[in-house]
């Protein structure tokens, strides 16, 4: 086969900014800039016109699949003539540090709710499942967070399975950006939504092959819907110094913050020790844990220099 055929073998339909929007067909715009400006995260310059651009279709597409799914959920059901509650659908984000999956995982969780077959739409983040800074340190993984090793695994898989089986009140630990730990004893409880949205660097990895050849499964085996936010890796490392050098004026003031000491210090050594983070840490990440796992999601949103989504790839069913 020749290369040009190889760069085609893809199972995703791809779609410009443009051909995208159209596919809102009169989906109606349900959220104010007032809205907007609580779900935007620090840096992500979102904008109403990105909502109903990107957003409004997508949601529209996830409503439909969502109704399709549960209709799907009932027939299994009827099946087993088994009259257990609900089945959560789950929809997993992942893709870089910095490349704006919170944002993303707000605006959805948002739209999602205003949907008659999905009032309640809850959302997760995967770091709380790193593991706590003193388990890090005494395993030498402190300049590994957010890598593989750097999760517990086992607890996050516990977690969705929990959810999947449509148990009530599943509780996950919660993790703090501002101190960058977890916090002892503080955790959120998912009772039972809807929808879920799990959002996280490492959502559609694979499990290493286990030795004693037990069976893994992956995270993504719990999702119904994933998708990968992407952008060009030298654009991402411009997001991530300049998202730390806004963090430098604000959440680091806090004395609170692990990250106080760089609040005090000069713009360059600051600036010096961001892209330390990001070449050590989140770039090796991004290359050798995030990217290859891509071609694995349902939805693949791709932006360009500006945070805006340029192109939209669409696995085909
Ligand atoms: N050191 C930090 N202090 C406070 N907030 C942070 C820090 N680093 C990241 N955040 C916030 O945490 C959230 C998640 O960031 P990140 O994991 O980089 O994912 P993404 O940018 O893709 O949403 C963002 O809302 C970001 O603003
Ligand atoms: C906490 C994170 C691993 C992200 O976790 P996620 O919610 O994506 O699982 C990341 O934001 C992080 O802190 N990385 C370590 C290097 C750094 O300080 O940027």
């Amino acid at each position: 086969m020749d290369q040009t055929a190889r760069v085609h073998l893809t199972p995703h339909r791809f779609f410009t900014r443009e051909e995208w929007a159209r596919l809102r067909a009169g989906t109606p715009l349900t959220l104010a800039e007032a809205d907007l400006e609580r779900l935007r995260s620090l840096n992500d310059p979102i904008s109403l016109d990105e909502v109903e651009t990107i957003y409004l279709p997508l949601s529209r597409l996830l409503s439909l699949y969502v109704a399709a799914t549960q209709r799907l959920y009932e027939a299994t059901r009827t099946f087993l003539g088994s009259t257990e509650g609900k089945t959560p659908y789950i929809i997993g984000i992942g893709g870089s540090v910095a490349v704006g999956k919170s944002t993303t995982a707000r605006v959805l969780r948002a739209l999602l709710t205003r949907w008659p077959n999905t009032p309640k739409v809850d959302l997760v983040t995967t770091d709380g499942f790193l593991y706590p800074n003193a388990v890090l340190e005494r395993e030498n993984l402190m300049e590994r967070k957010g890598f593989p090793e750097s999760y517990d695994l086992p607890a996050l898989l516990a977690f969705l399975s929990d959810i999947k089986a449509g148990l009530p009140k599943v509780s996950a630990p919660l993790y703090s950006h501002l101190v960058y730990d977890i916090v002892p004893g503080d955790r959120i409880t998912v009772d039972r939504p809807d929808i879920l949205i799990v959002e996280g660097l490492n959502v559609l990895q694979a499990p290493r092959l286990p030795r004693d050849g037990k069976a893994v499964p992956f995270v993504s085996d719990f999702f119904d819907f994933s998708i990968y936010i992407d952008a060009d890796e030298d654009e991402i490392h411009r997001w991530y110094v300049a998202r730390f050098e806004r963090l430098r004026a604000t959440a680091f003031r806090d004395p609170q913050s692990y990250f106080h000491r760089y609040a005090m210090i000069s713009r360059e050594e600051a600036l010096a020790i961001a892209e330390r983070l990001w070449s050590r840490i989140n770039l090796v990440n991004l290359r050798e844990n995030i990217v290859p796992t891509r071609p694995r999601a349902d939805l693949v949103l791709t932006k360009g220099a500006s945070h805006r989504i340029e192109q939209v790839a669409l696995r085909r069913l």
